[in-house]
């Protein structure tokens, strides 16, 4: 990799007061996810969808949210999590909220209950087309966290229904995808027309630009989901032979896929329905990965060549899908979609 020069760094607090308290934000909720995932206050449950939720999602939530209200509590937001699970006297609810506020008090010695509770709750924003708010997943990837894999604490400010700052940590994601002694714990931060930028999760402070790369179609790298659930893997090595990619396919959760398209470590991102599916993707899913990828320099659309549309409320509800890539592969995965789709 070439030495960085001059253009190549900055300051997180070059990219204004919204992005170093986002940033912020993001590394510590990271680390107390760190704290729960590697420590003794695991504990997990099933939600009404069947999707699981653990002390760290909550833990990392209440962080978040007070950091953000800190920085300025006219902005809502719109977080993935409530605190319904942490109320009342039921013993799996104190087990519970007694493990949240250890989690929390890794960090944050000051929160009591209230605040904590309190501050998960306020993530309850409904999203719209109109203003400006927040866009939270506290843990995204869950399923990958359980199974010490790939998971981003993930953040994107959203104003008059565009991303316009993105922000995600990924604790468990290494430098360099191809090297396993590389430096674990990496943090990525886009700003609308300013660009993207990595760092270390130890270092907020100093940026790196971050950039997609294009190689040729032997070394075009997709990824894609781990869990069968979430995307369509037989619908994706169709897809590559059509559209003449010939890299390696890896399977990593979360909104970690963004962040190696958008530094140039994978080059393809398909999040692909499976036939019948009713799913309509979460805005707090895609919102800071999408940012990351364009800012570096990538396309992002539905699989018909949409962009997404974070206007509709908490869903995207008028787009199917998601491809990210490093804009050279985009058209040709797109056409090769549409053959697909049309049956
Ligand atoms: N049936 C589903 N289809 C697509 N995505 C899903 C489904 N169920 C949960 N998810 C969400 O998919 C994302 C992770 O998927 P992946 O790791 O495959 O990219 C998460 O946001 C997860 O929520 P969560 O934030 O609760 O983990
Ligand atoms: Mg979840
Ligand atoms: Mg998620
Ligand atoms: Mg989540």
């Amino acid at each position: 990799m070439a030495a960085a020069t001059k253009t190549s760094t900055t300051s997180l607090a070059a990219l204004g007061d919204a992005a170093v308290a986002a940033v912020r934000a993001v590394v510590a909720a990271s680390r107390v996810c760190e704290t729960v995932r590697t420590g003794e206050l695991m504990q997990s449950m099933s939600k009404d969808d069947k999707s699981p939720v653990t002390v760290a999602d909550f833990a990392a939530q209440a962080i978040v949210i007070h950091e953000l209200h800190a920085f300025d509590a006219s902005i809502p937001v719109v977080g993935e999590e409530d605190a319904d699970a942490l109320r009342g006297d039921a013993e799996e609810a104190t087990q519970l909220r007694q493990k949240v506020m250890s989690a929390v008090h890794s960090l944050r010695t000051d929160l009591d209950e209230a605040a904590v509770l309190g501050a998960i709750d306020r993530g309850n924003y409904e999203g719209g087309a109109s203003g400006r708010f927040w866009a939270l997943d506290p843990i995204d990837g869950t399923k990958g966290f359980l199974r010490n894999d790939q998971y981003a604490v993930a953040l994107g400010l959203v104003e008059d229904g565009q991303v316009v700052l993105g922000v995600l940590g990924c604790p468990n994601l290494r430098e360099d995808l191809d090297n396993p002694e590389s430096v674990r714990g990496c943090g990525y931060v886009a700003k609308r027309g300013e660009g993207c930028f990595k760092f270390n999760l130890d270092n907020c402070e100093s940026l790196t630009k971050a950039t997609v790369t294009s190689p040729p179609a032997e070394e075009v790298r997709l990824v894609e989901s781990v869990e069968t659930k979430h995307t369509s893997h037989d619908t994706s090595a169709q897809i590559k032979a059509a559209a003449n990619i010939k890299g390696d396919s890896v399977r990593m959760d979360s909104q970690a896929k963004y962040a190696v398209v958008g530094r140039g470590d994978a080059h393809l991102y398909l999040r692909l329905p499976r036939a019948g599916s009713t799913h309509e993707e979460k805005i707090w899913d895609h919102a800071g990965g999408m940012l990351i990828v364009e800012e570096a320099g990538g396309r992002v659309t539905d699989i018909h060549g949409k962009p997404l549309d974070f206007g509709q409320g908490q869903t995207l509800k008028n787009n199917t899908g998601v491809v990210a890539s490093n804009g050279v592969v985009h058209d040709a995965v797109i056409a090769a979609l549409a053959e697909i789709y049309k049956n």
